[in-house]
């Protein structure tokens, strides 16, 4: 790509022909090779700014800069820009160039990757060639990736999506996170509908109040979405009517769903143990569908996602027949086995009040016997929500065992000792593994496990070291145990 291809967001500098080469983008020093422009980026831990020199000895061709950021004294041109995480998202769009066709976004503290799961499984079912990326990583036809982030930084995102589109994908959903969305981590993904599925407290170490995250997540309708274009809301969370006011003042379509929705509106659910019957309404058209997922909130993100797939173009009765196909997301309310006395043990990655709350209240209603639940809180993460966990957990679960959940650098006695103070009559056992082996044994018919916060993770991060370990393999350990 040429200098000048990125006029408009990198203005030209007069060190350089307009027709300069670049050859690559990056924001991270340690990764910068000769010709490329590195975007010196403030962080929350570093400032990109300190690591002009190491760019500049690695070969950058320039420096991008927030205006007055880099304070003379470098070897290689500087251009300065207002807005160096915003110029870097859309140099990306531009950089690798392609992305599948029809794009969507979903924000909201919980729900963002069984929406995103659920819509690809959708659009795959209508026949078409379909993605998703989101925290269980990248998912697309002859490919399945472990991810880190929830959403990927820009570069690492463009990259991915001229890949995808290459390969032919033409359809994709991704999950926005408010840090996605605070950084302009997506600002230049061409989105034709994004979506909300709710709001509860999520990293609040990070977003100062809830309103200011609740800020962070209308980017998405406010700067993002193109006006006119279409944002799905579920429609029966307490932060519903701020999402459709806010994206109503960004000139965006406002679609509902749920039983206060207009675009679906669910009418009745009936409960099973591990499936569940919905009416739904669309259009005028009376839908009876068998969505084969526990969980209340699963009837939300359902519908998230056909409110999606349908306001992008798919057929209502398509997206209604693949909704009795839905496969939920790995770790989410993820049955891995039952007792020999018939006592099922579920695996969620609900690590947030919110999320505990909805994961111990569904199910409920098809427990006779004790709601057991295991859980414990990241380390280096929102202090805030130890004691309200704690106080979720012993009010919904009939056995509450506190253990550890990536404690970190943080002293894990103490985090479970934060949890602890607001759980009366809870069991603690550090070791995550005895405590799963635990719980699973005292299991009896009529009860259910929920072993909650890791989900699909696949590892322990204790200090700096992360060691293997998945709630999956320890339950079906456990399980052969108790089968003995
Ligand atoms: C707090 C946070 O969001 N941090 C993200 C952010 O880093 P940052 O900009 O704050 O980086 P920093 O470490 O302060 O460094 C500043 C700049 O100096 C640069 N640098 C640094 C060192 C060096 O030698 N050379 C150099 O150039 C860095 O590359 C960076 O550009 O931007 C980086 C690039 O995009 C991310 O990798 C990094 O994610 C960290 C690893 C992280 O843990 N993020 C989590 C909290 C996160 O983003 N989570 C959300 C939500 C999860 C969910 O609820 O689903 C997600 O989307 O995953
Ligand atoms: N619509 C919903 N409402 C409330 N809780 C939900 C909803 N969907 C999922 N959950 C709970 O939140 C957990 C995480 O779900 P999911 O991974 O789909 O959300 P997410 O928004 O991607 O979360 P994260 O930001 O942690 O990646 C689930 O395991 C479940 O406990
Ligand atoms: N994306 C979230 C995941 C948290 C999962 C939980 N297991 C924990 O470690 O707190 C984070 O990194 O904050
Ligand atoms: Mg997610």
């Amino acid at each position: 790509m040429k200098l000048d291809d990125l006029t408009g967001i990198v203005p030209l500098h007069e060190a350089f022909p307009s027709d300069t080469e670049i050859a690559g983008l990056s924001s991270d020093s340690r990764t910068v090779q000769p010709g490329m422009l590195f975007f010196a980026l403030a962080g929350t831990k570093a400032d990109g700014a300190d690591y002009v020199a190491d760019a500049a000895a690695r070969g950058a061709l320039a420096v991008v800069a927030a205006i007055g950021r880099t304070n003379g004294a470098v070897s290689v041109p500087v251009i300065e820009v207002e807005d160096p995480r915003r110029a870097l998202a859309l140099a990306a769009a531009k950089f690798y160039g392609a992305q599948p066709d029809t794009m969507v976004a979903v924000t909201g503290t919980s729900g963002k990757t069984s929406v995103a799961a659920f819509t690809r499984q959708i659009w795959e079912h209508a026949g078409f060639a379909a993605a998703s990326i989101g925290t269980t990583g990248v998912v697309a036809p002859g490919r399945n990736e472990y991810g880190s982030l929830t959403t990927p930084d820009p570069v690492a995102l463009h990259k991915l999506l001229a890949e995808l589109a290459g390969a032919g994908v033409t359809h994709a959903s991704m999950e926005a996170s408010s840090h996605g969305l605070d950084q302009h981590r997506l600002d230049g993904v061409r989105l034709a509908a994004g979506a909300f599925t709710n709001l509860g407290r999520d990293h609040m170490d990070y977003h100062p109040t809830v309103e200011e995250y609740h800020a962070a997540k209308m980017r998405l309708f406010r700067d993002l979405l193109p006006r006119g274009m279409p944002a799905i809301v579920f429609a029966d969370d307490p932060w519903s009517q701020a999402t459709i006011d806010a994206a109503t003042v960004a000139g965006i379509e406002v679609l509902t769903v749920g039983r206060k929705g207009t675009f679906l509106k669910l009418n009745r659910v009936e409960h099973e143990r591990a499936k569940q019957r919905a009416e739904i309404v669309h259009d005028g058209e009376i839908y009876e569908i068998d969505l084969p997922l526990a969980g209340d909130f699963q009837i939300a993100n359902a519908l998230v996602s056909a409110g999606l797939a349908i306001a992008t173009g798919t057929s209502a009765p398509t997206v209604m027949a693949a909704l009795e196909k839905l496969k939920g997301a790995p770790g989410r309310l993820d049955l891995v086995g039952v007792t020999p006395a018939g006592a099922p043990v579920y695996v969620d990655y609900a690590h947030k009040p919110d999320a505990l709350e909805n994961v111990l209240a569904s199910v409920r209603p098809f427990t006779t016997g004790r709601v057991v639940v295991v859980f414990g809180c990241g380390g280096d993460r929102d202090r805030g929500k130890r004691p309200i966990m704690g106080e979720i957990a012993t009010r919904l679960a009939d056995v509450t065992i506190v253990t550890d959940d990536n404690p970190r650098t943080e002293v894990p006695a103490e985090i479970r000792a934060a949890i602890l103070a607001a759980a009366p009559g809870a069991i603690e056992i550090g070791d995550r593994r005895k405590a799963i082996h635990e719980a699973v044994a005292m299991l009896r018919a009529g009860d259910t496990l929920i072993v909650a916060g890791k989900g699909h993770e696949e590892g322990q991060t204790i200090g700096a070291e992360t060691f293997p370990f998945s709630d999956h393999e320890e339950v079906r350990a456990a399980l052969k145990e108790v089968a003995g």
